[in-house]
């Protein structure tokens, strides 16, 4: 009977931000019970006791798993972000510390895409404001501007995964669509990319914005973005709070350069649904404010709970670590005979040598091996004759370089 080199239940998973009920029961069917679950994010001295002994951690877009949280986590093994965004994890220094980091890079693409239809169709109309004026008791019935969608212009920010399938839903409303993105993109449908963004701003009646918060999109659309608008055109954030100047945004707003706009994300959410939001975009009539549910559907987060838990509970069980975004990936097959030694080093010249050495020293029989690196780490998984495992394992330890090691039976 196989063994784990850790029983199960002694593999602690600590899941956070609510993710969704399938998390808990992949994880469970694949026989793990040591999961302890919290409805909402952790921070401060909360987070680093809960992570302390955990060997795995599932988190959404609102932890930050920061280089110190990380350096906390002794028995780290992997983390799961439970949606698409990984920026609230330093990837680097949970990559240095051997920690694979997995996601669930398209389980909620469809969902934000949808929002944002939704969106632009209402802003176009001025729903918002008639519906805020409509709960006070008023009664706008007037055209004045309400347009149709079709035969408008939208600006995609950022043509990844969610922006070209917006494009694609724009488009069978009759839309035409545009895109900026740092990277030459395959335009999908009739969308045509644009390379200066001032351009692309100029010809828009409605922006989204789709980017990663990276160094180069923080603030990325400031006054000056704004001031590149049509007059009279809207903004959709659904990316990350960081990227719009919010208050550059609202000073747009009162000074009615742009009509509306339709703000999921935000620089500071609240922790929870208990606390309070804060923005100085409260009290536009012709703003609709989300509490970032652009990836939040039932489909969604049911899919993403069984993806990313399934990848989890993979590189516990096996050390297969495809699709991790900061880590060397290996796909690995089943193993039976023998038993499956993980290790991570630092990528310097000599250590697979050294590790052939050791174990042609101490007689162990290698069965298979494999080796991926990135120029900061490498990842080599090994196959044994179970009886000389736990020496095999030992050897690892003893190599200059070693970050992690740990044995699979
Ligand atoms: N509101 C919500 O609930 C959700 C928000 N998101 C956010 O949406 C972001 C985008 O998601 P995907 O489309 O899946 O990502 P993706 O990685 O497929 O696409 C991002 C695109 O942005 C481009 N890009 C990067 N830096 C840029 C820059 N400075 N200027 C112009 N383009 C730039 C990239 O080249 C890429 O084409 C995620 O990183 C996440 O932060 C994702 C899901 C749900
Ligand atoms: O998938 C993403 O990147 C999101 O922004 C969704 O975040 P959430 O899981 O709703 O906290």
């Amino acid at each position: 009977m196989a063994k784990h080199s850790l029983d199960k239940d002694k593999i602690k998973f600590l899941l956070l931000e609510g993710v969704h009920q399938t998390a808990v029961e992949v994880l469970q069917r694949a026989g793990y019970t040591n999961i302890e679950y919290h409805k909402g994010a952790l921070s401060g001295d909360e987070l680093t006791n809960a992570i302390k002994d955990a060997h795995f951690v599932g988190i959404r877009s609102r932890t930050q798993l920061t280089a110190e949280v990380l350096q906390q986590a002794e028995k780290l093994v992997g983390v799961g972000c439970f949606c698409i965004g990984t920026n609230q994890v330093d990837l680097k220094a949970a990559e240095l510390l051997g920690v694979p980091v997995f996601n669930a890079p398209f389980s909620n693409t469809r969902s934000v895409a949808e929002l944002v239809i939704g969106e632009i169709i209402m802003l176009m109309r001025g729903i918002p404001q008639r519906s805020a004026s409509a709960h006070r008791g008023g009664w706008i019935k007037s055209a004045k501007g309400s347009y149709e969608v079709r035969g408008k212009t939208l600006g995609i920010i950022g043509y990844g995964h969610i922006g070209t399938q917006l494009g694609i839903l724009a488009e069978t409303l009759g839309m035409r669509v545009v895109f900026y993105d740092i990277e030459d993109k395959l335009p999908l449908g009739n969308a045509s990319q644009i390379r200066s963004l001032a351009e692309m701003l100029a010809q828009s009646d409605v922006v989204s914005l789709h980017v990663p918060e990276t160094p180069s999109t923080q603030n990325m659309f400031g006054a000056a973005e704004l001031e590149a608008m049509k007059q009279g055109a809207f903004v959709i954030n659904a990316s990350r709070g960081t990227v719009v100047d919010i208050d550059a945004l609202a000073a747009a707003l009162s000074s009615e350069k742009i009509a509306g706009a339709a703000i999921d994300v935000f620089p500071v959410e609240p922790k929870s649904n208990d606390d309070e939001f804060q923005s100085p975009l409260r009290g536009f009539d012709n703003v609709i404010l989300t509490p970032h549910v652009g990836g939040s559907t039932e489909e969604a987060q049911e899919n993403i709970g069984i993806e990313v838990a399934g990848k989890l509970a993979k590189y516990s069980d096996n050390g297969s670590t495809v699709s991790a975004v900061n880590f060397p990936e290996v796909s690995l097959p089943q193993y039976h005979e023998t038993s499956r030694l993980l290790h991570i080093h630092n990528n310097r010249p000599g250590i697979l040598i050294k590790i052939n050495q050791a174990f042609s020293e101490k007689g162990i029989n290698i069965a298979a091996q494999y080796l991926q690196t990135t120029p900061d780490i490498g990842y080599v998984v090994m196959e044994v004759n179970t009886s000389q495992a736990a020496e095999a394992l030992e050897q690892l330890k003893g190599i200059e370089g070693t970050i992690r090691t740990r044995l699979l039976y």
